[in-house]
């Protein structure tokens, strides 16, 4: 592996203060891809200092745009030319298809291109003031050093969503990716500093959310707090962040309803359930684990999706017919088994799968059987909570309010979908959803243009198109009287 096993801080490659080292295990067979330094929250203060003094006394906040979107842009580029690598990466620290992390390698290229493209365009508006002889405008800054915090799932994908706009508007930062999945994020860093992002302005710190995380949220000197993960997380990010009233922006979990009407075209709405949680083994924020079918159509649509199911090719991504890797770690593993285990003792029905896979090739990997409930009902735990595993529950309507009801009884609000061919009936339910993102007969869809986060418990903020710009800048209004004369008033 050509690849510094390092932390990045002040521009150095350092190993961890304590000298503590981690494994990076692959999921697919436990072997071990790498050992990383274990920083913990004497690197992350380190590394703060260094975004800090970067920030107050460097010249990346004051560079013209057009320069910071330049170097922006160079990332772009380097990850282009390094996809295959990266994707490989990602495969191995993730366990998902390599095809799979190819396309996460474009969506990244693609985030850092859009940044580059808008950085600069940032410049501001001229108000027409109110006040006789004013000049009256207003201006877009960068909020100053971030902590930026992401989870394992799309390791490098949710890091591009917070590194690119935070460059390009001028920010410092120290990212924390998760401890598990940390070899794209470094590899990019390694591209950073190819691109000319100077000492201090970039910084990683490896290590665990308990540590390092907490010193990012909890520091007086980080004035941004940036995380993508899940809620019971979120929380705790929130009263660590109180400390000096950081800004914050938290992506946080779902549990998304996909509402299927018998006018549906069948066939797509059969693969577009099956693509939309069976891609990384249901490993996916946005995937839409509760599908809401009326209810004539519901037996056909089961039956269809429990034979394509047992069809699926499992195995290792690294194989180019494998369509469904393994779970993340041991521990999530066990999490998505008891998760099995409480739909069944709720009285839901096991359509398929439900069991880790018996074939031996796959014992020392992390799997799990794609998995339909059917019979749930939104009071049950399966159809409440985020399993984060491939299960689907089904649950059943009759009218179209009703549909809509169940898929708002929720404390999640990140995304869903619709699939009717009643364009007008789809528009009616996507006005009543409460969610960040609804999809109209297509599901897990996102790119860099359009605006991405969750309503309710599933966060606060956006990423994402040029509201994912606007995370990263405080607006100040700047009022210069031309003509200025004493009020006399005192
Ligand atoms: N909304 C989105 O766009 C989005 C995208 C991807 C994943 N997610 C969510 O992420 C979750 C899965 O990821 P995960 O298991 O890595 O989440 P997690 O919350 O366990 O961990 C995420 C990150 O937070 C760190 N962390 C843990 N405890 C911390 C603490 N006390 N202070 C600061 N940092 C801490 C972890 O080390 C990791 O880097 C799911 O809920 C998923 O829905 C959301
Ligand atoms: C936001 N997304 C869909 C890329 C990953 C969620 O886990």
């Amino acid at each position: 592996m050509n690849l510094k096993l390092k932390q990045y801080i002040n521009g150095q490659w350092v190993d961890a203060k304590s000298g503590q080292t981690r494994d990076i295990i692959n999921p697919y067979n436990q072997e071990v891809v790498a050992t990383v330094p274990e920083g913990d929250d004497a690197d992350a203060k380190e590394a703060i200092a260094a975004a800090r003094e970067a920030f107050d006394h460097g010249e990346w906040a004051t560079l013209p745009a057009i320069e910071r979107s330049q170097i922006v842009r160079k990332i772009a580029n380097f990850i282009e030319r390094d996809r295959e690598e990266l994707a490989r990466l990602e495969s191995l620290d993730t366990g998902k298809t390599v095809e799979e992390s190819r396309g996460d390698m474009d969506d990244i290229a693609g985030v850092f291109h859009y940044y580059a493209d808008i950085g600069d365009k940032n410049g501001g508006e001229m108000i027409e003031s109110p006040m006789p002889n004013s000049i009256s405008k207003v201006v877009h800054e960068p909020v100053g050093v971030c902590g930026q915090i992401t989870p394992w799932n799309y390791p490098l994908l949710q890091a591009s969503w917070k590194l690119a706009p935070a460059l390009v508007t001028g920010n410092t930062l120290v990212m924390k990716p998760s401890e598990i999945t940390p070899l794209t994020t470094l590899k990019t860093f390694e591209l950073m500093e190819e691109a000319g992002v100077p000492a201090g302005v970039a910084n990683l710190v490896l290590g665990s959310g308990a540590t390092v995380g907490n010193e990012l949220s909890s520091s007086v000197d980080v004035d941004l707090i940036s995380f993508t993960g899940g809620i019971a997380t979120g929380k705790k990010i929130m009263q660590a962040a109180s400390s000096n009233m950081k800004n914050l922006a938290l992506e946080l979990g779902g549990k998304n309803p996909n509402v299927i009407f018998a006018d549906a075209d069948f066939e797509l709405a059969v693969d577009q359930a099956l693509n939309g949680v069976f891609f990384h083994a249901g490993q996916i924020c946005s995937a839409g684990t509760r599908l809401i079918v009326e209810e004539s159509i519901h037996d056909d649509l089961v039956n269809a999706l429990v034979e394509r199911v047992k069809q699926f090719k499992i195995g290792s991504g690294f194989d180019d017919d494998t369509q469904m890797g393994p779970l993340i770690s041991a521990e999530h593993l066990e999490k998505v088994e008891k998760y099995v285990e409480r739909g069944i003792e709720e009285g839901a029905t096991l359509a398929v799968g439900g069991k880790r896979p018996e074939d031996p090739e796959l014992q020392d990997g992390f799997f799990y059987l794609p998995t339909i409930f059917t019979d749930c009902t939104t009071d049950m735990d399966i159809v409440q909570d985020e399993a984060f595993g491939p299960i689907i529950t089904v649950e059943k309507f009759t009218r179209e309010e009703e549909a809509v009801n169940l898929a708002n009884d929720s404390i999640y609000g990140l995304a869903g979908g619709v699939f009717t061919n009643d364009i007008a009936k789809a528009e009616r339910c996507a006005a009543k959803m409460r969610m960040g993102t609804v999809w109209i007969n297509e599901f897990n869809v996102y790119f860099p243009h359009a605006p991405w986060g969750g309503y309710k418990q599933s966060g606060i903020g956006r990423e994402l198109g040029k509201l994912g710009i606007e995370e990263y800048t405080e607006t100040k209004h700047i009022l210069q009287n031309v003509k200025p004369e004493p009020l006399n008033w005192f």
